[in-house]
């Protein structure tokens, strides 16, 4: 697979690897321009989150990156190649999405609807098994298998989607590399609690270091931020900031995204925290 190096270091060894880019994208619903000419670049093995005030395209910017919609204008590329030209077959294998409110509509058992994130892997009934119940226990999700997913309170269905989204992209052999692989989710922990926001966060660290390329839209910039290597804060129909949590999160620059005076902490290891 052809990708853009975007960075290298003095030794000349890669550093970064660009998986999707977005060029000059404009992205509209109906006659409503969301965002103008964005052009941002998204690494293999980065951890990014995006943030911005309700309604200002957060969940349009993730459906577009998904190849779902195509924006009203620009390109978007992933691994190389125009999304417009990659079948539904090598987007389902390439990219996963999770949607906000993500729910089926049937009674569907959790395991097989994890069963049903496998449909296009060639593997062994056993292979599977073994690949969801290894998912599922990263998830704390075992005791919910046989559970109904139309029973299951709010904090643990999302967790049963991030597993599926993390099933239908990850290779039977977890050793392997997620490179060229890329997760979208949108606000993933919005119903979890403390333990499962930490567990999920934790999780989404080791598949970042596997190389998997994660954009997560979330309102929580105090959970995330730890976490992730990058924030994008959206607003005025642009991106306003984009670099470490450290250095998007200033008093200025938030008062200017969400349109209120909000204070900061700092910690010992230099973390930020917003608070009211
Ligand atoms: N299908 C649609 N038709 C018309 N307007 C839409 C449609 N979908 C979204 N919008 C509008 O587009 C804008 C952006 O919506 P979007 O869901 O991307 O916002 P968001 O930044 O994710 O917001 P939130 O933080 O509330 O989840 C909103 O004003 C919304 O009302």
């Amino acid at each position: 697979m052809k990708m853009e190096i975007l960075k290298q270091s003095e030794n000349g060894k890669p550093l970064s690897t660009a998986l999707l880019t977005l060029k000059d994208v404009v992205i509209a619903r109906g006659d409503t321009r969301l965002l103008e000419q964005i052009s941002l670049s998204f690494n293999t093995g980065e951890f990014t989150a995006i943030a911005g005030e309700n309604g200002c395209g957060k969940s349009t910017l993730l459906t577009m990156l998904s190849g779902v919609e195509m924006p009203s204008a620009g390109t978007l590329t992933l691994g190389g190649k125009k999304i417009s030209l990659l079948s539904a077959n090598q987007l389902a294998k390439q990219r996963a999405v999770m949607a906000q409110s993500a729910s089926t509509p049937f009674g569907f058992i959790a395991d097989e609807l994890l069963h049903l994130a496998r449909y296009q892997y060639v593997e062994s009934l056993e292979q599977k098994s073994r690949l969801i119940h290894g998912i599922a226990e990263q998830f704390d999700i075992t005791h919910l298998l046989a559970r109904n997913i139309q029973t299951l309170s709010g904090g643990e269905r999302q967790r049963i989607f991030l597993a599926k989204s993390i099933l239908q992209i990850i290779p039977g052999d977890q050793n392997e590399s997620l490179e060229g692989k890329l997760l979208l989710l949108d606000e993933p922990t919005s119903a979890l609690d403390l333990r499962h926001q930490k567990l999920v966060m934790q999780q989404l660290v080791a598949l970042r270091a596997k190389g998997l390329c994660i954009i997560c839209v979330s309102h929580d910039l105090n959970l995330i931020s730890p976490y992730c290597d990058r924030l994008i804060l959206l607003g005025e129909k642009q991106c306003l900031a984009d670099g470490t949590p450290v250095q998007v999160l200033t008093t200025d620059m938030l008062s200017r995204c969400y349109h209120t005076q909000l204070n900061l902490i700092k910690n010992e290891q230099k973390q930020v925290f917003v608070t009211h």
